[in-house]
């Protein structure tokens, strides 16, 4: 199993990182040949306004559409999640928007611009994850194919659709690799069958 992750912009040395504590190995994606060798796709946080663009000047918007629509799993974390979300609040920029839904940007406000908090994932266990968040975003509407994974303060932080998976915080800044293994089962779930 190879994992990618998209390596235009932001926090992807951390995934990578992450990734090879769980003992799998990964490259970093800035071309279509790269791309085409990954099962699975990481998309860091960032600057999701930069990262769209990105996607559009290295020619890597279609192909990682492509890629998806032939069931390649991705996850996106906080910037990554903005990029997957098909509805931007107030934003026209460039998009992935692969799951049904509509977030929005910064949104925990100004006075909370970075924050930590317990997050409780029943997905993961009873041991509650530490959820960083960094000029978050949440999610505000959720199509009925999305699974709510979890809730903070009752805002959506958390969500899978089918083979993507979106969190607003960033689980590769922390020690805990709980939500880098249950994405990499999904990766292992696509390519088995
Ligand atoms: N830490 C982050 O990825 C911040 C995301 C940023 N607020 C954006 O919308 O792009």
């Amino acid at each position: 199993m190879l994992i990618g992750v998209l390596a235009l912009q932001g926090a992807f040395r951390e995934h990578r990182m992450a990734i090879k504590e769980c003992g799998v190995d990964s490259i970093e994606v800035r071309k279509r040949q790269e791309l085409e060798q990954v099962d699975g796709l990481i998309i860091p946080g960032g600057e999701s306004t930069t990262m769209g663009r990105l996607l559009i000047d290295y020619d890597l918007m279609e192909p990682i559409q492509k890629k998806a629509a032939a069931g390649m799993p991705i996850y996106g974390t906080c910037a990554g999640l903005v990029l997957l979300a098909k509805e931007i609040e107030g934003s026209n920029q460039p998009r992935l928007g692969l799951m049904e839904m509509e977030v929005k940007r910064n949104a925990f406000g100004r006075q909370v611009d970075s924050f930590e908090a317990d997050l409780q994932i029943p997905a993961l266990g009873d041991t509650p994850f530490r959820g960083v968040f960094i000029r978050a975003p949440y999610i505000t509407r959720v199509g009925p194919e999305i699974e709510v994974l979890a809730k903070y303060d009752d805002k959506i932080i958390f969500a899978r659709q089918g083979q993507f998976l979106a969190s607003a915080f960033h689980p590769e800044l922390t020690k805990d690799l709980r939500i880098h293994k249950y994405f990499l089962k999904m990766v292992e779930e696509a390519t088995s069958t």
